[in-house]
């Protein structure tokens, strides 16, 4: 269920320019053929694009008119759709409600820290009561939610947003998930108290009792384009865990570390019913891969995915360049939010807006994760003795790739 129509008409002439960060007046590719497409062919374009869950199309669900009210007072939207399994003779469905905000920084970047950490907050907490209104069990915010997403400046003074894991948006969120007996995964920059105050890309998992589940650090950290994040924060140290929560076993993919498949792969390996990438990306340099990579990673490890990625254009006070010989620029480009579930049989929900802040709330029947392992038996068949000794040899100095040059030509003149 939208609130916005999302179907925003292109901008004729002289009418307002379209919305930054739209595809020409729509909130989002799903939009825009929705608008441009006769229902026949629209139904047919998403099942193409998205998939059947249970061979159909994913249903929307409805949800309170609180929650609406809300997404109308404080001008973000809310999409619901359901997963379904199906139904088993020995197993009860295993429903979870599960939540992703998108949002924007809600302060110019030249505000006083401490008040750009205020407002966004204050600009949060509506949408968290949202899923809390509509009994979300599990939400997972964007990446280093707390703060604009400076680490392409690389000015230390950013590092100031950096915070203890029981530090003050942990407790502001702990209140909210007591409420709402909700688990939040809360994505920060996390200051290693215990470390000589190091800084981390840190995931926090906060418990519906509102106690402090664990942490995991992000296990890839970009070096491209304007994402100057090792400047910040080394690889994280805390391998892949996943999290046993009241509602189902979670794991937290930072970001970056959707593009490397044996990351997915340890979740997967360690049991993840759903796996959280809360993201800060840009269109020119990911958006084609947006979509990909998680279905893939869902589909890949017959787990659920919730992909987020925050909105807007956030401006710094300093210019910088990429070291591409570019021109200096204060800023990153549009983030394209674009938030979205995937699930294990490579259906996927539509995404919310790529400007506009959003609440994605999904019903998940997790019994899905197995029954799709027996269907296709991916874990069965991936043949990992065969991988793990190929890349214990790759790991080894004197490693030579396995080619023609490597293995002589046999007599028939057979590459091997
Ligand atoms: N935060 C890194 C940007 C990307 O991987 O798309």
């Amino acid at each position: 269920m939208a609130t916005s129509n999302g179907k925003q008409p292109p901008q004729g002439e002289g009418e307002e320019a379209a919305p930054a960060g739209s595809i020409g007046g729509y909130e989002s590719l799903h939009r825009l053929l929705e608008s441009n497409l006769s229902p026949e062919l629209f139904k047919e374009a998403s099942r193409l694009l998205l998939g059947l869950n249970c061979g159909r199309a994913l249903e929307a669900i409805s949800l309170p008119e609180a929650t609406s009210a809300l997404a109308k007072a404080h001008n973000f939207d809310v999409q619901a759709f359901r997963f379904d399994a199906d139904k088993e003779y020995l197993r009860q469905p295993r429903v979870v409600r599960v939540g992703l905000i998108q949002n924007s920084i809600a302060t110019p970047t030249t505000s006083h820290f401490a008040e750009q950490k205020k407002a966004i907050m204050e600009k949060i907490k509506p949408m968290i009561d949202a899923a809390g209104d509509s009994g979300v069990n599990i939400l997972c915010l964007q990446e280093a939610w707390t703060m604009p997403f400076a680490f392409c400046t690389r000015e230390k003074r950013w590092c100031e947003f950096a915070e203890p894991v029981d530090g003050e948006s942990t407790q502001f969120l702990q209140q909210l998930a007591k409420k709402y007996n909700m688990v939040i995964v809360s994505p920060i920059l996390e200051r290693d108290v215990n470390h000589g105050e190091i800084i981390w890309n840190t995931a926090v998992v906060i418990g519906n009792h509102g106690n402090i589940i664990g942490i995991h650090r992000k296990n890839h950290i970009p070096r491209v384009g304007d994402f100057n994040e090792s400047t910040y924060y080394m690889e994280g140290n805390t391998g892949h865990p996943v999290f046993e929560t009241a509602y189902g076993k979670i794991g937290v993919n930072i970001c970056y570390g959707r593009h490397h498949p044996l990351n997915w792969l340890a979740f997967g390996i360690n049991g993840a019913e759903i796996v959280f990438n809360p993201s800060a990306t840009v269109g020119e340099l990911s958006e084609p891969m947006w979509p990909i990579e998680a279905r893939n990673a869902a589909i890949a490890n017959s787990y659920f995915v919730g992909s987020i990625n925050r909105v807007g254009t956030e401006v710094f006070p300093n210019p910088f360049t990429s070291g591409d010989g570019k021109p200096q620029h204060a800023d990153f480009g549009h983030f394209y939010g674009s938030s979205h579930f995937s699930a294990p049989d490579a259906s996927c929900t539509p995404s919310l807006s790529r400007y506009r802040d959003g609440l994605m709330i999904s019903d998940m029947d997790l019994n899905l994760c197995r029954q799709i392992k027996d269907k296709w038996g991916f874990r069965m068949t991936a043949r990992y003795d065969t991988y793990s000794s190929l890349l214990a040899k790759y790991l080894q100095p004197d490693f030579k790739p396995q080619n023609s040059e490597v293995y002589p030509k046999s007599q028939a003149g057979v590459d091997f």
